[in-house]
């Protein structure tokens, strides 16, 4: 199960002409790997997320999810496919404040269908995983940052998604902080065998990710050094 963009071209309206944000750009992420996705502010880093996530259809071009091809899917069906097949993790938690660590994971499980009470043991054991089985009482006020970003990704692998997309989910810690949530990420990926994007400014985390791939003016210009 793995994540693919081939040539894939998204443009965004510019007063009368158009924007290319991403430019024939290929990614291919293969299941149990880190893709990092370094580049200058205003690179494309967003939008090719954003286009992997199903979030904006691109111009041109292809994106599939776990095998699962996206042309000409229909809103709901896309809609379906990343409930399903896709984790996201943006760079601010966004957690719901009254609920508590386990309660932000239970209510994804209810978003999907799936029985709140059955979804609890799944919940603790993923907040176990990223090191917060003694934090599942408590409300985001009551976690640090790097603790809230932990809660953030639990929730985002709380169906079992074969693709996790990854954004900036350093931007608000210290150095040291960001390298525990990356080597997290890293960890995580390893062990469950998910496709992993993960857009980053830190070169310094670079080193403990499978690959790197570097942006400039919505094109892949390569592979770079991870450090
Ligand atoms: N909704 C939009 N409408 C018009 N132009 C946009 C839109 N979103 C992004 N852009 C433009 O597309 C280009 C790529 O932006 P994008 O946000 O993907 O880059 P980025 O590398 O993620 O930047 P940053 O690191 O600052 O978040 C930029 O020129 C940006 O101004």
């Amino acid at each position: 199960m793995s994540l693919n963009l081939t040539d894939v071209t998204l443009t965004y309206p510019d007063g009368d002409e158009r924007l290319v944000a991403l430019d024939r750009v290929t990614l291919d992420v293969e299941a149990g790997n880190v893709t990092a996705v370094v580049g200058p502010s205003g690179s494309g880093k967003s939008s090719l997320l954003a286009v992997a996530a199903t979030l904006i259809a691109p111009d041109s071009g292809t994106v599939t999810v776990a095998g699962t091809s996206t042309a000409g899917m229909s809103r709901g069906a896309l809609a379906d496919l990343r409930r399903k097949k896709i984790g996201i993790v943006f760079q601010q938690p966004n957690l719901l404040p009254s609920l508590t660590a386990v309660e932000q994971l239970q209510v994804t499980a209810a978003i999907d269908g799936r029985s709140v009470s059955a979804a609890r043991s799944r919940a603790l054991a993923l907040l176990d995983t990223v090191g917060l089985a003694d934090q599942a009482e408590r409300r985001p006020h009551q976690l640090s940052g790097g603790q809230r970003q932990r809660v953030n990704i639990a929730r985002a692998l709380m169906n079992e998604p074969p693709v996790l997309l990854v954004d900036e989910p350093t931007s608000a810690l210290d150095h040291d902080r960001g390298a525990e949530i990356v080597d997290l990420i890293v960890g995580l990926t390893h062990r469950q065998g998910t496709a992993t994007v993960l857009v980053t400014h830190d070169r310094a985390h670079l080193v403990a990710v499978d690959e790197v791939v570097e942006v400039a003016d919505g094109h892949v210009i390569g592979a770079c050094p991870r450090s």
